[in-house]
């Protein structure tokens, strides 16, 4: 196997940086593809692949190296070489020969971490790498269906576009890609798959506002909400928007949109972006006490509520959190859903509609959030539908969706 000792170095700093001093997976990444100007397309994508892979698969490589808690740079070294050792058999890819006589690789015995491998793949929780707790839970909520989620949650995600329709459409991007290079999705409808990689933030086509990158799941929950041009439309916890560029590209710039968050940082990168995207009717406001959401008790005719969740829907995308992510966490967090679901939705005109999204595969954050408001506020509020996207089914990252409509009361 061909191995480069600068391009594994930057592999084995960016790990320590992730595990030992606590970093996001994503910003690691990015910074150390952006220390080497020298390094080409096929340097960064060495890097990239390795450093998401061996998050990934953390737990079964530390399994075949018999390291259990890595703190040193050598151990990187040495969980960096069992990782390429296994590689091939993990992702189904073709041999790769043996270890370059490397002194970092000396302890290395390749028999032995074949033989731990063997070994390791009779076990769920070590061959899908997942920590004890969160097998667990999601055995406890999916059943049977947890196996097959969990395998899917382990694949590279698709790459996919949001073709803004408030500046172009769907067959000039076509155009501008080619057309070999694009997958149409026949149920979302703005979404383009790229079948091949590409740096996007560098072309024109995403710096001039044309295409945002956005799942496919993701893309199923605006369109849910059933807003019209002219209507007034919350979006409570937009975070960086997201949604809310598409509410707005659904509603033809017309009407109203707020967005909101507790997050200022956030509503500001928002706003980055809704000028990128040509985006004109659009508000924020920050969130710092209950009294914001009262004061807007019955202003709106639509509210999206894409609550804060576990993310458990998008670890394809997100590998390093299931490693971050505590049993303590995923208990405040659904207290916070309960919180928004159960206030924000005063926000909702009688008549309006809302909807209660999240990117977990867990029911505790998404269909028993909606069951028990409907228990509790069942008199003021109808169920009209829900929908939930499947990893393993669909190809789209795991996200719930639920559409109520508020009573009208004489
Ligand atoms: C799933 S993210 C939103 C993603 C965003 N809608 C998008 O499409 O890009 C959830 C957001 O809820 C925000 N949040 C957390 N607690 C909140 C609260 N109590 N009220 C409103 N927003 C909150 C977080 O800051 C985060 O931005």
């Amino acid at each position: 196997m061909k191995l480069y000792k600068g391009l594994s170095e930057a592999v084995v700093v960016s790990l320590t940086d992730i595990f030992v001093k606590d970093k996001q997976a994503d910003r690691v990444v990015e910074q150390v593809l952006k220390s080497n100007k020298k390094w080409g397309a096929r340097d960064r994508a060495f890097i990239a692949e390795n450093v998401y892979e061996m998050v990934r698969w953390w737990r079964l490589v530390k399994y075949v190296s018999g390291i259990t808690r890595a703190t040193e740079r050598e151990e990187f070294w040495v969980l960096f070489g069992c990782w390429q050792i296994i590689k091939p058999l993990r992702l189904q890819l073709p041999p790769s020969g043996d270890l370059p006589e490397w002194e970092e690789f000396a302890s290395i015995n390749k028999e032995h971490v074949l033989d731990l491998y063997a070994q390791g793949m009779a076990v769920r929780k070590i061959a899908e790498s997942i920590p004890d707790w969160l097998d667990e839970i999601g055995e406890k909520e999916l059943g049977n269906a947890w196996d097959a989620e969990l395998q899917a949650l382990n694949k590279q995600a698709p790459l996919v576009l949001r073709i803004n329709t408030l500046k172009t459409d769907k067959g000039e991007v076509t155009e501008i890609f080619g057309k070999e290079n694009v997958e149409e999705l026949f149920d979302v409808s703005d979404a383009l798959v790229l079948t091949k990689r590409r740096n996007i933030g560098g072309m024109d086509v995403y710096k001039n506002g044309f295409i945002e990158v956005q799942d496919a799941g993701s893309q199923l929950i605006a369109p849910y909400l059933d807003v019209k041009p002219d209507m007034s439309v919350i979006d409570a916890c937009a975070g960086a928007g997201g949604k809310t560029l598409h509410l707005a590209a659904l509603m033809k710039n017309s009407g109203s949109i707020l967005s909101m968050d507790i997050e200022s940082y956030k509503l500001s990168e928002l706003k980055r972006r809704a000028s990128r995207n040509g985006v004109k009717n659009l508000d924020t406001m920050v969130i710092d006490s209950d009294r914001v959401i009262e004061k807007l008790a019955e202003t709106a005719d639509r509210l999206l509520l894409d609550v804060p969740c576990s993310g458990l829907g998008v670890l394809r995308r997100n590998p390093d959190s299931k490693w971050k992510l505590k049993p303590a966490f995923l208990e405040s967090i659904r207290n916070v859903q309960w919180h928004i679901l159960s206030t924000y939705s005063q926000m909702v005109k009688p008549g309006g509609k809302m909807v209660y999204a999240t990117c977990s595969v867990l029911p505790s954050e998404s269909e028993e959030q909606v069951k028990r408001f409907m228990r509790k506020f069942g008199s003021q509020w109808k169920f009209i539908s829900d929908h939930r996207t499947s990893v393993a089914r669909d190809g789209y990252d795991g996200f719930y969706m639920a559409l109520l409509q508020r009573k009208n009361v004489n």
